[in-house]
């Protein structure tokens, strides 16, 4: 989603045709939608304010919550629109003192329908979510902390990561074993779900020796691909710990965040287990919580017991959740600097957070293209990408038309091989290889969009093959969900592949000849593979391109990524750092030096006081 938008005439839908001053300029300037200057209306009609500027403030804080902040810093609006200042279109922003004080004095200030606390305006519901993401958190700081047989502990600990290389993954399994919260961060490879199995074997052990039932422990991510990948990722790292610690711990399940809170039908953002009823469970792991957004924090925390140990695992580098809040990355920030016991007993210092930073998975060049990235300078990010070697590959475009012929032999060849598998009804072969490559773009359309790549790929295929791919549900067609079906055990994520079910009469290699009907779809879903009539299947894409947001919480082994034009407002070193750290083994970066400094230049912003909560005194109210 861009921030600004251009008007295509006067009656654009965008705009609202009843609105004046202030609120119609905004939205004539593409800043504001309808929706925010309707809301920021009804609200200023309610509550009996008539200031256009509060009106305006009212209307960028509908608008922050729609581009993923919880609240709005006017002091800093005027930079979010940057592009909407012309000198035809001076925008006539309020002077920033007299703004905040007409603000913080307004009449819906004091209904407490907006808050205004550090100096950033709240709608009210995401004020209280955050005021109660910070006071949950600090209570479980406030209880005494867990009990645990230190002997056990630090025995155990040399048993299950007895090599000095695990150093970093001892000393943050000792530290979330000795505290009721943690927050594991780490960037990619770094070993985060080593760590996490480690950690669970250690408190497994500590269960048994206190003679008490087996732990109860949940495994859980923000989506369906995360969770299916966490599962398996600790089922592997299982393998690596002595027997007994491996069959202390069993089988663990991963189950989505809204599968582990209990949907409700009657109600989308509220959940079977909160308050009243929490969660059984003695740990819950949650991965990828760069992912979660604010509200779902709120509600996962109201739902975890106090005397629940919950391990918070991400990497704080990464694209904040696609809904309001950036909440691993203020959790790092604002917990970092939270006050805590001046002298903690020797090895028992209580902060909350644990990094890991040594990249174990990666070879040299993506882990020095990712640090570069991190790090925000853009020489060393060319460097990494110009290095030469196999495992980073720079291909120097200047346009579209460009890229396209840059990329055609790396795109068709993995579009054709899935072609060819899914006519075979390899189904396996299909879904292994649909993991192995990745082409990721920034939009959704435009010359650089994922829509444009799709048809050109089904193009090329056309081209190569002499099939017209009429049939829209054509095998070898990449499939990526894009909403939850809790009937079919679908989550917006997983990806499949259409492909002619093994022993159907026309499965087997052809001529390239199209093929009517009888296709299915196979879908590698959180629980497994599922094989569904592809008549069954309402909401999902075509995958050979992908946007860079969907493909957060999953890998693949080769990765493209597609760069934006350098004006892209999507182009964010955030975006870019998420891209490039999809890849496992190869990533393959295609955009101009350029549009490589503007991404690496530009940073997401995402206004949020939860930092400022979790860091200063607690709040006077909840
Ligand atoms: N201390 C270590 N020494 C050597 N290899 C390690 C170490 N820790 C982890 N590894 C290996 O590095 C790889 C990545 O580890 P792991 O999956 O735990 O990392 P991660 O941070 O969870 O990765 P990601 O978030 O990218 O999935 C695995 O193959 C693992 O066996």
């Amino acid at each position: 989603m861009t921030e600004i938008f251009e008007l295509t005439g006067r009656f654009d839908r965008r705009i609202a045709l009843s609105s004046e001053g202030l609120l119609r300029e905004f939205n004539d300037a593409g800043v504001l939608t309808a929706a925010d200057v309707h809301v920021a209306r009804r609200l200023g009609v309610l509550g009996g304010e008539g200031d256009e500027r509060v009106l305006l403030a009212v209307a960028l804080a509908t608008r922050a919550v729609r581009l993923g902040s919880v609240c709005v810093d006017l002091a800093g609006v005027r930079d979010i629109a940057p592009e909407a200042e012309t000198p035809e279109n001076d925008l006539p922003w309020p002077d920033p003192a007299g703004w905040a004080e007409a603000v913080a004095a307004s009449p819906l200030v004091e209904a407490g329908v907006l808050r205004w606390e550090f100096d950033l305006l709240y709608l009210d519901r995401y004020r209280q979510q955050e005021v109660q993401v910070a006071q949950d958190l600090r209570d479980r700081a406030a209880e005494p902390p867990p009990p645990v047989d230190d002997a056990v502990l630090e025995a155990g600990v040399l048993q299950v990561f007895p090599d000095d290389g695990y150093a970093e993954q001892r000393a943050a399994s000792l530290r979330a074993a000795r505290q009721w919260t943690t927050v594991l961060t780490g960037g990619p490879g770094t070993g985060k779900t080593t760590a996490v199995a480690g950690l669970l074997a250690l408190l497994a052990e500590q269960a048994e020796h206190a003679g008490a039932r087996p732990l109860r422990i949940a495994l859980t991510a923000p989506t369906g691909k995360a969770a299916a990948r966490l599962q398996g990722a600790v089922a592997d790292a299982s393998t690596r710990l002595p027997q007994a610690y491996r069959d202390r711990l069993g089988e663990l399940p991963a189950a989505t965040l809204h599968r582990l809170l209990g949907v409700r039908p009657d109600n989308a953002t509220r959940f079977r287990h909160d308050r009243s009823n929490h969660l059984p469970h003695d740990v819950i792991v949650v991965d990828e919580t760069s992912m979660v957004s604010l509200t779902m924090m709120a509600r996962l925390l109201e739902a975890v017991r106090p005397d629940t140990r919950l391990v918070l695992v991400g990497d704080p580098d990464q694209l904040a959740s696609v809904e309001a809040g950036a909440v691993l990355s203020d959790l790092v920030a604002g917990l970092g600097a939270a006050p805590r016991a001046t002298n903690p007993p020797a090895g028992q210092d209580r902060s909350p957070v644990a990094a890991l930073r040594t990249a174990h998975r990666y070879g040299q060049e993506i882990g020095a293209l990712a640090d570069a990235l991190r790090g925000g300078d853009a020489d060393a990010v060319l460097a990494a990408l110009r290095s030469g070697g196999d495992a980073v590959q720079f291909l120097e475009v200047s346009d579209a038309a460009e890229a396209a012929e840059a990329l055609r032999p790396h795109l068709l060849r993995p579009a054709l091989e899935l072609r060819d598998l899914a006519r075979r009804g390899d189904s396996r072969g299909a879904l292994e290889l649909l993991d192995r490559h990745r082409l990721l773009c920034a939009h959704r359309a435009g010359p650089f969009g994922v829509r444009t790549w799709n048809r050109r790929v089904e193009q090329w295929i056309t081209e190569e093959t002499g099939d017209p791919l009429w049939e829209p549900m054509y095998p070898g067609r990449p499939l990526l969900v894009t909403a939850n079906d809790y009937g079919l055990g679908l989550y917006n994520g997983d990806t499949g592949v259409v492909v002619r079910p093994s022993g159907s009469p026309r499965s087997g290699p052809t001529d390239g000849a199209a093929l009517p009907g009888g296709t299915v779809a196979v879908l590698a879903g959180a629980t497994g593979t599922v094989e569904l009539a592809t008549s069954r299947l309402a909401d999902v894409d075509t995958m050979h391109a992908m946007t860079i947001h969907k493909s957060q919480g999953s890998q693949a082994d080769v990765v493209t990524v597609l760069l934006p034009d350098a004006d892209s407002r999507l182009l964010t070193r955030e975006l870019f750092y998420t891209a490039v750290t999809r890849a496992q083994s190869t990533v393959r970066v295609v955009g101009s030096e350029d549009v490589v400094r503007a991404a690496v230049e530009r940073r997401v912003q995402r206004a949020s006081g939860l930092r400022h909560r979790l860091a200063g005194p607690p709040a006077a109210e909840r």
